[in-house]
């Protein structure tokens, strides 16, 4: 078992980030941060989570470390890839009773409970949709549509990132539990390290269900950091003006 991991491509430029199970070299011309879904939905009181009635108490403080991991990030000249869950304003994407998602997205099932919301929930084009405003994108970040929980699932994701050259994968965003781990999963198959910053995520449902993919993640799929490791060490590197 190896005391430090060292992803390929990593340059000299690179820090040793503390890390569960094993430290992880990241290198920021090789690794990107993953934002996943911080849009109103999942993180607004009124947003669809919130409307489905899950508990979004702990989005708030999420949303403020996420905005620290970013500024050192882009600091440090790591590309920020913000993903956004949705579908067409006609619900096309989402599909219909053929697609499991039809039967099992809650914010479908929330809209067909109550047909004034109708349009209203992960519409693209809709305050919903919206990333929060705390975490508005800077110039040189990159935004990628998804429709479905994996966000390499028929998204440009894959392509972005390889076309970076990038092989390390930093995760935060909402909800660990679904789309941060259904990601994660399929990172871990296309071959990407992926670590995925404990305090920077936050889950839909009990609170077992947090740590269950913590687990799942170090045991299996990457490795899990916090946001003050992340900061303390990337925030080592030389910061540009970014
Ligand atoms: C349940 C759910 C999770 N999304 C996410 N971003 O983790 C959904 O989109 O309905």
């Amino acid at each position: 078992m190896p005391v430090v991991v060292t992803p390929p491509l990593t340059g000299t430029a690179s820090v040793l980030l503390p890390a569960r199970p094993e430290p992880i070299r990241v290198d920021p011309s090789s690794s990107a941060v993953i934002v996943i879904d911080m849009q109103n939905a999942y993180a607004s009181p009124g947003g669809y989570v919130d409307l489905a009635g899950f508990d979004i108490g702990g989005a708030a403080g999420v949303i403020g470390r996420i905005a620290q991991v970013l500024d050192v990030a882009r600091g440090a000249g790591m590309p920020v890839v913000y993903l956004q869950n949705g579908w067409d304003a006609d619900y096309v994407e989402a599909g219909g009773p053929g697609s499991p998602n039809w039967h099992k997205s809650n914010a479908l099932k929330t809209m067909r409970a109550r047909p004034e919301l109708k349009g209203q929930l992960l519409a693209r084009g809709g305050w919903d949709y919206e990333l929060v405003d705390a975490l508005a994108p800077q110039r040189g970040d990159i935004r990628v549509h998804k429709t479905r929980y994996s966000a390499f699932f028929n998204s440009q994701l894959d392509s972005v990132l390889r076309a970076r050259g990038v092989r390390t994968l930093i995760f935060v965003g909402i909800a660990s539990n679904v789309c941060v781990e259904s990601t994660l999963r399929d990172a871990f198959h296309l071959e990407y390290f992926s670590v995925m910053l404990d305090d920077a995520t936050h889950h839909l449902g009990p609170d077992f269900v947090h740590q269950a993919t913590l687990y799942n993640v170090e045991k299996f799929f990457g490795w899990v950091s916090t946001v003050a490791d992340f900061c303390g060490s990337v925030g080592q590197l030389p910061q540009g003006d970014a």
